[in-house]
């Protein structure tokens, strides 16, 4: 997409504010000069001692003009950060929808430091494009012409000068500093990013960094961004501030043109002198502010790089409607899966982490998936889960192909407990997931059933759990899914960090709570495995046996020679 049509769609639903905004500019820009005309004319007449009325006259109209272009200014600036901040609001949620579709897949293409800076700092940029960008050459134009207008009933030689002045300020200048810009290779936005990245994964890491001591090796790398941040902050503040006195220079030199032209065609006796101040007071004031046209183009390249930094990483807009577009309706009760040679390549990796993967699991099974390290359990898992895309289209939920299923009512029907569980800085209560309609009976039932009952529902959890054992974290997961009551679960070595006995009995819990429910449960333990209806073995990325316990059993494959070193690790 066209960088500008990115914006310029969301700006457009603010038309009203904006167009207020320009009028009230429009109306603060001829006012201020007005303002500052009739002092000019009011000084010059103040001389020639004029009758009282004349003055009054004067004094009240430059009161008024005063007046007008303080409220005209405040209504200018309350409707035009009004437009942007609703502007950038919609471009944020826009951002965030389309975002929220892309994980985990975003995360394959970007570090969590530059989305962040993408989600904050680009985004905000963009208030730019509206106020430093769009509407003051716009404002500026209108009020130059009326200016003019106005100039050409004392002089059409000074309205010609300004009329010079107007085109050099508002088109020649800008495209001079755009040619350079354009030379300028500035990249404050990718510096920005790196500095961010790099801070945010020495917090990350920084128990790991300081026992590993590449605390120094991480700070200078970490100076060695910001400085190069600050250079290219300071070298692009350097290039809007030089084209900003440029600007100034030149209204100067068009205030000096007026005035030697101005007393020229008053010696002539084309204007009379008592008007010269007025027009040499009124050009001042109309090129005051003209320097904040130099830096537009300066703007506008960082707005396009700001822009094409959002689109870089994500998915066309659509994506989100063809999700809501998507099957949310089956027989839940009734939910089977197959899987027909289902192949899986993550994004970047040379080879398939899964393949030819044929199962089928009907509803209310309870199947388990066992197999070697790196085998493609937690993958095959992941596929089931809906977080893991292919393309083949050879996954079927209820005879339903699985890409015609909608995401969010795949996971509404799930309970699910990964090996990684994110928890939040919050109480207890919060990290629960739990909606008001849990009473505080039931939740310390549910932390009860994970024999958590120690812990009190407003106990404080430090982000990421920090001050939660691996085993407790385990169990507040589980907890987590158990209040979500899934008629389906995906459980990936949900106990894994406790021990055998607490977790044979939490899991017998589970199954016993939850006997009409689907279970997929990825795990190394072999004990209690013995009551699953199935139990899928995978090595390198394939399905090598599945089957009953018992049929594996029979077999003497790989289940039956694990239970064995089971069995004689338990003997010895
Ligand atoms: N995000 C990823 N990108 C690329 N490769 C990945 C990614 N996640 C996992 N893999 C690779 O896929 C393979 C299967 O990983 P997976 O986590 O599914 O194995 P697993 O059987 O669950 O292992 P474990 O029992 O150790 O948890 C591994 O070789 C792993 O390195």
């Amino acid at each position: 997409m066209n960088a500008l049509s990115f914006i310029k769609k969301y700006l457009i639903q603010e038309k009203k504010d904006m167009l207020l905004a320009i009028l009230f500019g429009v109306i603060a820009g001829i006012a201020s000069i007005g303002l500052f005309a009739a002092s000019g004319y009011l000084i010059a007449k103040s001389a020639f001692a004029p009758p009282l009325y004349a003055l009054v006259v004067l004094t009240s109209t430059v009161k008024l003009l005063g007046f007008t272009k303080a409220i005209a200014k405040y209504l200018e600036r309350y409707t035009s950060h009004r437009a942007t901040f609703s502007m950038l609001q919609r471009i944020r949620d826009a951002f965030f929808d389309r975002v929220e579709n892309m994980i985990p897949k975003l995360f394959y293409k970007i570090r969590s430091g530059d989305l962040l800076t993408r989600v904050v700092t680009d985004v905000e940029s963009l208030q730019d494009f509206f106020l430093r960008v769009l509407y003051p050459p716009i404002v500026f134009l209108f009020t130059f012409l009326a200016t003019i207008f106005f100039t050409s009933f004392y002089s059409i030689w000074i309205a010609l000068v300004l009329i010079f002045g107007m085109v050099i300020s508002i088109l020649g200048l800008p495209y001079l500093v755009y040619q350079k810009q354009k030379k300028i290779k500035d990249n404050v936005q990718k510096n920005r990013a790196s500095l961010a990245t790099s801070l945010i994964e020495l917090f990350e890491g920084f128990r790991d960094i300081k026992i590993f001591q590449l605390i120094e090796k991480r700070e200078s790398q970490l100076r060695f961004y910001s400085e190069e941040y600050e250079k290219e902050q300071e070298r692009q503040n350097n290039h809007i501030s030089m084209s900003q006195s440029i600007q100034t220079l030149f209204g100067f030199f068009i205030v000096w043109i007026v005035i030697g032209l101005g007393s020229y065609l008053v010696t002539i006796g084309e204007i009379d002198g008592i008007y010269l101040a007025m027009l040499v007071i009124l050009t001042l004031i109309l090129f005051e502010d003209t320097s904040s046209l130099a830096s537009l183009p300066i703007y506008l390249e960082n707005n396009k790089k700001a822009i094409n930094r959002l689109n870089e990483i994500t998915a066309p807009e659509t994506e989100k409607n063809k999700d809501q577009n998507r099957i949310s309706d089956w027989n839940k009760e009734e939910l089977s899966l197959k899987c027909e040679n289902v192949n899986y390549r993550y994004p970047n990796s040379s080879h398939r982490t899964l393949k030819n993967i044929s199962t089928e699991i009907k509803s209310g099974e309870k199947i388990a998936i066992i197999g070697t390290s790196g085998s493609g359990k937690s993958t095959l898992l992941q596929l089931l889960l809906k977080l893991l895309n292919t393309d083949e289209n050879t996954i079927y939920a209820s005879n339903i192909k699985f890409n015609k299923i909608n995401d969010e009512a795949w996971w509404e029907q799930a309970s699910v407990v990964l090996q990684d569980n994110h928890f939040f800085y919050g109480t207890i209560r919060e990290n629960l997931f739990a909606d008001d309609t849990f009473t505080e009976v039931e939740l310390q039932f549910v932390l009860k059933q994970v024999e958590l009952h120690y812990f009190n529902l407003d106990e404080l959890v430090h982000e990421r759990g920090d001050n939660l054992s691996g085993g407790e974290k385990q169990r507040l997961a589980i907890a987590r899914a158990m209040l979500k009551n899934g008629n389906i679960w995906f459980l990936d070595e949900p106990t894994s960090s406790i021990d055998q006995l607490t977790a044979n009995r939490i899991m017998q819990r589970l199954f016993d709570q939850n006997k009409a429910a689907t279970f997929i449960y990825v795990t190394h333990r072999l004990l209690g495995l013995e009551n699953m209806d199935k139990i899928i073995v995978m090595d390198k990325g394939e399905i090598i046996e599945q089957g009953t316990p018992g049929e594996l059993i029979s077999k003497r494959g790989y289940y039956f020679e694990m239970k064995n070193i089971e069995a004689s690790l338990i003997d010895a």
